[in-house]
């Protein structure tokens, strides 16, 4: 396993979000976290990218445990989260934003005394630019986006860190339904161009049934069911749960 939680726990107050949560992710796995609103798939989907600190339970990435190391440290040696919300320079141009990403950290310290970007991370900038489909866009200021292009943006900065795990927090919230076809293809393409594990939290269940190899369903901090999409789909246990919330089923 890639990915190895055992009995994680987070609480805020007297609400327990995640309880005691045995999680899974296998090399080259793409698996989705999916429930009603609440359920706490956005918390666990934070405890694993070091987001949040864990209050109980241990994570594992590789064999080596990251329970609680910092959100950076983790992102370094190889789970990168990207973001609802998305972080970029707005000022500075896609190019740009997407060299900064791909810039090792042991070269900050040459990047700021002014010796430019090496090459190898500019020409890694440049190929992720190509896969998100933003070349036309290279020398635009991020804040000039589309929605749809900033949420490109936002996976591409996650792609220039060279992930081994990549978390995606509903990467096509907010797109119409062709940009969310569109970009949830682009995703597993990517997935299974460079071999990467996913963790994807997302409410779309045409998106989660299209991409996943298998789907966990969360409701009140607990894993409820888990299996292939195709026996999420048909759990009449799932459905009912999804409907006691007031949402539409899958
Ligand atoms: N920072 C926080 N402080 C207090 N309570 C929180 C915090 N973050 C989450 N919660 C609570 O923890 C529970 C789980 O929230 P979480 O966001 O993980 O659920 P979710 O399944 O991702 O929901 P949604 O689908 O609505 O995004 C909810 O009751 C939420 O109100």
């Amino acid at each position: 396993m890639i990915i190895k939680a055992e009995k994680l726990t987070k609480k805020f107050g007297g609400l327990v979000a995640v309880d005691q949560v045995d999680f899974t992710l296998a090399a080259g796995e793409f698996k989705s976290i999916i429930g009603p609103n609440g359920a706490g798939k956005t918390t666990l989907f934070n405890l694993i990218a070091g987001a949040e600190p864990v209050d109980g339970g241990r994570i594992l990435f590789q064999g080596d445990e990251i329970t609680n190391l910092p959100q950076e440290r983790i992102a370094r040696m190889g789970v990168v989260k990207t973001c609802q919300t998305s972080q970029f320079f707005p000022s500075l141009s896609v190019m740009q934003n997407l060299s900064v990403a791909a810039q090792p950290p042991s070269s900050w310290r040459s990047l700021w005394r002014g010796k430019g970007l090496a090459q190898k991370t500019l020409r890694q900038a440049k190929a992720v630019l190509k896969q998100v489909g933003l070349e036309s866009a290279a020398d635009c200021p991020a804040e000039a986006l589309s929605h749809g292009e900033r949420r490109y943006l936002d996976l591409g900065l996650a792609l220039a860190a060279n992930p081994k795990v990549l978390l995606l927090d509903e990467p096509t919230a907010g797109m119409s339904p062709a940009e969310t076809r569109q970009a949830a293809r682009l995703i597993k393409h990517l997935a299974q161009e460079f071999s990467l594990s996913v963790i994807l939290v997302e409410h779309d269940m045409g998106v989660v049934m299209e991409v996943s190899d298998r789907v966990l369903v969360m409701n009140e901090g607990r894993i409820f069911a888990e299996g292939a999409p195709q026996e999420i789909r048909r759990n009449p246990d799932v459905q009912r749960i999804y409907l006691g919330k007031g949402r539409a089923a899958c």
